[in-house]
């Protein structure tokens, strides 16, 4: 009896402070003798677990250090983080934890999440109520089938959902404690994973059709039993259910993907800035896809929507986009397309002249040869799909050409930014899925903008805490896109990034949510409250990384 109480403020993440802990603590919670008897300050940790995290060799070693600390004490993992933020976020969110996750199985050391497995689908409640902490509100979930762009993870996937989660609280403030990651683990058809013995999900093939789709319903309804008011966050879904998902529950549930959702909102904001340094206006824009994928059609749709407004008609609007997949350009002959991508099918009447392949299919060379493209946006998950010879021939037509490669991790980059202001001449707008260094050219420094959800997630969290949101709808992602464009460092100085620097997220990141707050109260999803009201909420809720009182 004596002890179960002082092991428990130690070994539990919220609450331990490690040699934090004061005289007045130790004598409280009987923690002498536990402790080394020097009592350091946060800073002083932080210095500490910096000089450790130093030491390791390779970016692995580094993500399993860090999540070692998040699982041993929060608070000094996230102000670690914090300090160190362009440093850390590569480790723990883009590109490592695609390696993470692969190798899932191999470095799994203690349990974080839920694992939801389909052989307890008759259980899901009761799995819910054995997390760790009752108030939760963000739920980040993912069924590892499209983890970034590196497949079929199985429940490897839970590594996503973990770093997502990281970067809800380390951007967005919402207090660890109150953020539960889960794998749906629904098998795997990853043939590697399926034969290796350390494998830590349900070895069985993935569970598919109605079956799949019955398990989704049990695991809505728990959740809206156990977490009436939680926001429910669909991540890294395969494109055939992550659409049908979002279709089923946006208007019935707190909401949304983020792939498809949270990745047009970021896009959108780097092209209003794209747009800002070009001075074209987004009417005038022709934009080509290299794929057609869940992400890509959701930057459509919000892509479109802002054409629309800026005074293009429906039709106009869709034929400014130029779509390609693995079958080559979306044209009104495919019978292979889902009725999402049929909105931007381009008239296969006025293809009748182009260049086509053996099996009738246009390509991306031969798209950029016939159409005088402004932006070129890649989130088709093929490394160095963007060529020498396609830029230069996109470079040859525009001053300014926007190119924005945003497949993740960084091996699956459709090029890298060096290359692209290499061939361009340094006339490039680029901005990347996955973070790269600044290129140097021709004496000037030029920033690379991290063209991520990760500057929309956590705003969009933050500002569904704040407000006290029941949806999230279209119009609050559009409303979180224009408020991250008007951060643009590009709209004050051409030379400027297309996005804010990892320095100001966390500030963008209150000025989003206000906004999110203030067109969910417009769309009727939230009480009304003053503009000021709402600001001075949002920073409320902005959890910072700093001791408080250990709760009893
Ligand atoms: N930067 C960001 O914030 C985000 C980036 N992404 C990245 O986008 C990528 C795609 O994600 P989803 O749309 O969900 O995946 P998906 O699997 O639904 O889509 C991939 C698309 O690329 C096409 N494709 C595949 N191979 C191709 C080839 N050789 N040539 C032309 N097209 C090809 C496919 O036909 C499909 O249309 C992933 O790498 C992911 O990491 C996704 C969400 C956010
Ligand atoms: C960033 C992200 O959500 C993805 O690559 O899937
Ligand atoms: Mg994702």
């Amino acid at each position: 009896m004596g002890h179960s109480f002082p092991f428990r403020v130690i070994s539990d993440p919220a609450f331990n402070k490690g040699t934090a802990f004061s005289i007045e603590e130790r004598d409280r919670y009987g923690l002498h003798g536990l402790l080394p008897p020097h009592i350091e300050s946060l800073d002083e940790q932080v210095q500490r677990v910096y000089e450790a995290y130093q030491r390791k060799d390779d970016d692995l070693e580094r993500h399993i250090y860090l999540r070692a600390l998040q699982d041993t004490n929060e608070v000094l993992f996230y102000r670690l983080l914090l300090e160190h933020i362009e440093e850390m976020l590569p480790m723990v969110y883009t590109p490592v934890v695609g390696q993470a996750c692969q190798l899932f199985s191999h470095i799994y050391r203690r349990p974080r999440g839920l694992f939801i497995s389909y052989p307890m689908r008759d259980s899901i409640g009761s799995l819910l109520r054995s997390r760790p902490y009752p108030d939760v509100d963000v739920i980040v979930v993912t069924d590892g089938e499209r983890i970034l762009g590196i497949g079929d993870q199985g429940a490897g996937g839970l590594g996503i959902p973990i770093g997502k989660l990281s970067l809800y609280t380390l951007i967005g403030g919402i207090r660890p404690e109150r953020t539960l990651p889960i794998v749906l683990d629904v098998g795997t058809n990853n043939a590697e994973r399926l034969k290796d013995p350390e494998y830590v999900g349900w070895r069985h093939e993935r569970i598919s059709g109605q079956a799949y789709f019955d398990f989704i319903d049990q695991f809505v309804k728990a959740v809206q039993q156990e977490l009436p008011q939680v926001c429910l966050q669909w991540e890294d879904f395969a494109t055939p259910h992550a659409r049908p998902i979002l279709e089923r529950y946006a208007n019935k549930l707190l909401t949304f993907n983020d792939d498809i959702q949270g990745t047009a909102a970021v896009a959108l904001g780097a092209v209003m800035g794209a747009v800002g340094v070009t001075g074209k206006p987004l009417r005038e824009q022709q934009i080509v896809f290299l794929g057609a994928g869940s992400a890509a059609v959701g930057v459509d749709d919000y892509l479109r929507a802002a054409l629309v407004q800026d005074r293009l008609s429906e039709v106009e609007a869709r034929q400014r986009f130029w779509m390609v997949d693995k079958d080559g350009l979306l044209h009104s002959d495919r019978h292979d397309l889902s009725p999402e991508q049929q909105v931007y099918v381009q008239d296969s009447a006025k293809l009748a002249n182009w260049p086509k392949t053996a099996h009738g299919a246009i390509g991306l060379a031969d798209v950029i040869q016939q159409v005088n493209a402004t932006i070129l946006i890649g989130l088709s998950t093929v490394g160095g799909a963007f060529t020498e010879p396609i830029i230069r021939e996109m470079a040859g037509k525009v001053d300014r050409p926007v190119i924005l490669p945003l497949s993740n991790p960084t091996s699956r980059s459709e090029a890298c930014p060096e290359d692209l202001l290499r061939w361009t001449n340094g006339r490039a707008l680029v901005a990347t899925g996955s973070p790269y260094a600044p290129v140097v050219w021709e004496g000037r420094t030029i920033p690379i903008a991290q063209c991520n959800n990760v500057f929309i997630f956590p705003a969009v969290g933050l500002g569904v805490v704040a407000s006290k949101a029941t949806r999230v709808t279209d119009g609050m992602m559009l409303a979180a896109a224009r408020a991250l464009g008007e951060h643009s460092p590009a709209l004050k100085d051409p030379a400027g990034s297309l996005l804010p620097p990892l320095s100001e997220v966390r500030s963008v990141a209150r000025a989003i949510a206000e906004a999110v707050g203030m067109e969910a109260q417009r769309a009727g999803v939230t009480p009304l409250t003053t503009r000021t009201e709402l600001a001075a909420r949002v920073q409320a809720s902005q959890w910072l990384p700093e001791y408080g009182p250990v709760a009893d």
